[in-house]
């Protein structure tokens, strides 16, 4: 039995919690969520899709009706970057466990997002990313129990750190 209840990735796009959070899992021994894909099968649509069709509010209210509505128990849950926006949303989270805020520079995150176009983000258009980021830095910082800045470091080496920030039961 995993010693872990439920452990929360959240950040910035871009900052790996997907991709950390399938390897943190396996370390962990939880079951693997990702509320984006939860959203998606929800409205049986993308989320770049979601976000063409209906506007980033729409997105946002979506994703908190997720958030408190799922079931996260024994759950590794790699949310979406603007998770945060909600309160009721990361109340939920940080009563069932952990939540550790992968923290990654401004210039890699451009780099990362600018490679993948079709990921859409939740803020209003009119804001750059750069004023994204500056935006939200606070309320990731409010809500961590841990943070976890992930440099220059692979995947594999930023669960592996995870894993060691976390106290066990
Ligand atoms: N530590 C890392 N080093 C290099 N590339 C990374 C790292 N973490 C994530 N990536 C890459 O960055 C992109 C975004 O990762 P993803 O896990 O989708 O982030 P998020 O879920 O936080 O938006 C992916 O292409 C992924 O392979
Ligand atoms: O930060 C955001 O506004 C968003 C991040 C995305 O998830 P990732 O943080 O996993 O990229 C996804 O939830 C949606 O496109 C909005
Ligand atoms: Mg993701």
């Amino acid at each position: 039995m995993s010693p872990f209840n439920t452990i929360s990735l959240v950040g910035m796009p871009g900052t790996g919690k997907s991709t950390v959070g399938i390897l943190l899992a396996k370390l962990t021994g939880l079951r693997f969520v990702d509320t984006d894909l939860d959203i998606q099968v929800r409205e049986e649509a993308t989320l770049q899709e979601i976000l063409e069709q209906h506007d980033y509010r729409y997105l946002r209210q979506v994703e908190e009706d997720v958030l408190l509505n799922l079931r996260l128990d024994h759950a590794l849950v790699s949310t979406g970057g603007s998770v945060v926006y909600s309160a009721p949303s990361m109340a939920r989270l940080k009563s069932l466990g952990p939540v550790i805020y992968l923290k990654t520079e401004l210039a890699t995150l451009e780099e990362r997002v600018a490679a993948a176009p079709l990921r859409g983000i939740a803020s209003d258009g009119e804001q750059s990313f750069a004023q994204v980021y500056a935006e939200r830095t606070p309320l990731y910082e409010r809500y961590a129990d841990y943070i976890l800045v992930t440099g220059d470091n692979t995947p594999q080496q930023v669960a592996t750190a995870a894993l060691q920030l976390l106290p066990r039961n």
